[in-house]
């Protein structure tokens, strides 16, 4: 299908380490120690969710201490008015758990890369024509790689994010399905989020983009 869509493309940055990394916190206290400490591994595609508190006033700080070193998105965005929220504090991208048309509508008319989610063919596809960077198969966990391969086989244009549930050492197979990079979550911050080893977040940092390597 040819659409006469202008589709932001994602960043060079996720197209190079294929790694996104999802921070969600219970506090803010400890994200900028694992944000320098993930970037500092090259992992520089970081998401802060809106679920964080405060999320946005940390965006604003890590932007300010880690400037062009790192990736800054937003995620679990929903709504017009949060998009507008996270787009006016400085988010490189935007990342949602559904498919919310408000949202994309924002990204679109700021020329800023806009993940939305499905998890269905119909859904994907969806989310792709209206014009997303890439979709976010969401929670890709629950279906495995061997979804994504066969969702893509009728439909290899669609560009996908698998996000949710995803272990750093299944890096691998989920590119190998298809995948343009991976999001992750607990699986990568383990408790670094709370005030955790940094050094083992260093090293589950190293395996992940290791397994993106292939
Ligand atoms: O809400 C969004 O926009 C998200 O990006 C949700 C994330 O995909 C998951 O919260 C990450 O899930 P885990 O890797 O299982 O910890």
């Amino acid at each position: 299908m040819t659409l006469s869509l202008e589709r932001t493309p994602p960043s060079e940055a996720l197209c190079r380490t294929r790694v996104v990394a999802v921070l969600r916190a219970d506090s803010p206290e400890h994200l900028l120690p694992a944000a320098r400490t993930l970037v500092e591994q090259g992992l520089v595609c970081l998401e802060l969710t809106m679920t964080t508190p405060g999320a946005l006033d940390s965006l604003r700080l890590l932007r300010a201490e880690l400037g062009a070193s790192a990736d800054l998105g937003v995620g679990s965005v929903r709504g017009a008015e949060a998009a507008r929220q996270a787009l006016d504090a400085g988010a490189a991208f935007l990342v949602s758990p559904v498919f919310d048309p408000a949202v994309l509508a924002e990204c679109v008319a700021a020329r800023v890369p806009a993940y939305p989610a499905g998890l269905t063919p119909t859904e994907l596809v969806t989310a792709w024509d209206a014009g997303a960077s890439a979709v976010k198969l969401f929670p890709a966990g629950t279906v495995g790689p061997a979804h994504l391969q066969a969702v893509r086989e009728p439909l290899p244009e669609l560009a996908v994010m698998p996000t949710g549930g995803i272990g750093i050492d299944d890096v691998g197979a989920w590119l190998r399905a298809g995948a343009l990079a991976v999001g992750l979550g607990g699986s990568l911050s383990g408790d670094a989020l709370r005030g955790g080893d940094l050094g083992a977040l260093a090293d589950r940092a190293a395996r992940a983009l290791a397994g993106a390597r292939g």
